[in-house]
């Protein structure tokens, strides 16, 4: 049976009894030939009846251009609306293009995160949180208590609105992910204001109701060192995201794959693009009309793949339920209950990750 505890480290971090062996310390080691037992599906993760592919010339991943969006020109406006409405019903994943966050600031954010994993276990491990809502919380696999199988993938999550963190190391970390974080929290808002509107509902409906004002933000960092049997491990497990959408980046390395239509679509990464998935909140307040993306990251035996989530949420302690104003006793009665997302966090920390095992325990 798989260990669902990871191997300690040898050396503990002041005050810590939560210490781990990061993946990336097991990648590090000379003789590393074949994973450990507790990272190996019995079977190969990646089902051999499941079909994964790039994306179809006939069925291409809808791109949203930014700038026609915050453009003057009411009907280019209005047709990114619409196009931005049909991206989370059919895909609930769009690129985005033509962004006011620079190549240089994303790219700096790149740099810092990989500083930040390279720092010292022992640095790091200062962070081992275990609560959801620790400011910051390093950490490997997904919830490694609870994990059958540990995935191949380190990870910190920093919450930076309401209230900024950030870890103290590495120097000049404080400084671009607080000018990263403003610029994604407000290209966030921006897109929810599009998605209320192609909605059908006022602009401001989403932040309002959601109360961002006091919402959540967080940046969430992955790392997946090369894996030496990457047929069976996993970086991340399919799933769904918390939160009303996920801005995320890569570091030109690619490995994260869309379920669409049944298939699993690979995702490359284009130079300044930010990937934009749909998650469960946004599934929930459209009363489902937008469904959150089932993805997953894999693993290579290539380069070591970053990624950076920001996820843009509603405030924890909001209730998050269907938008009345879209909802119809006969033709459209609620397909949710309202639950707080700090609950509903907790919902999702306390499970395995799996699909949208998440999203189905608030359905009705
Ligand atoms: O690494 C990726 O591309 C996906 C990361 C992800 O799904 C997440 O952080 O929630
Ligand atoms: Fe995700």
């Amino acid at each position: 049976m798989a260990s669902s505890v990871p191997p300690e480290v040898t050396k503990k971090s002041k005050n810590r009894t939560t210490s781990f062996k990061s993946v990336k310390t097991l990648s590090e080691s000379p003789d590393l030939t074949s994973i450990p037992f507790s990272y190996k599906f019995t079977t190969n993760p990646h089902d051999k009846n499941e079909i994964v592919a790039d994306p179809d010339d006939n069925d291409p991943i809808p791109v949203i251009d930014y700038s026609l969006l915050a453009t003057d020109t009411p009907d280019q406006r209005a047709k990114t609306i619409r196009d931005i409405g049909k991206a989370c019903e059919e895909w609930g994943f769009f690129m985005l293009i033509n962004h006011f966050v620079s190549k240089s600031l994303v790219e700096k954010m790149v740099d810092q995160v990989f500083a930040f994993f390279n720092l010292r276990e022992e640095e790091k491990q200062e962070y081992a949180g275990k609560k959801v809502v620790d400011p910051i919380r390093y950490g490997t696999s997904f919830n490694a208590s609870e994990d059958r199988v540990l995935f191949w993938r380190d990870f910190v999550k920093i919450i930076v609105h309401p209230e900024f963190h950030s870890p103290v190391k590495p120097s000049g970390f404080r400084e671009t992910s607080e000018e990263y974080s403003r610029r994604t929290w407000k290209l966030g808002r921006e897109l929810l204001k599009g998605i209320s509107e192609s909605l059908g509902l006022e602009l401001n409906y989403i932040d309002r109701t959601m109360n961002l004002d006091s919402g959540l933000q967080m940046l969430a960092a992955n790392l997946y060192p090369p894996c030496p049997q990457p047929e069976f491990a996993m970086g991340m497990p399919p799933h769904s995201d918390h939160g009303l959408l996920n801005l995320l980046i890569q570091n030109g390395v690619s490995g994260l794959q869309v379920l669409h239509k049944g298939k699993w679509i690979n995702v490359s990464s284009t130079s300044n693009c930010f990937l934009v998935l749909v998650s469960d909140h946004l599934e929930i307040m459209s009363n489902g009309k937008y469904k959150s993306v089932v993805h997953r990251a894999v693993v290579s035996n290539g380069a070591t793949r970053m990624s950076l989530a920001t996820v843009i949420a509603p405030s924890l302690e909001t209730v998050v339920e269907p938008a009345s104003e879209l909802l119809d006793n006969e033709s459209n009665p609620a397909a949710y209950v309202g639950m707080k997302h700090i609950d509903y966090m907790e919902l999702q920390r306390s499970n395995q990750l799996y699909g949208k095992s998440v999203l189905n325990k608030v359905k009705i």
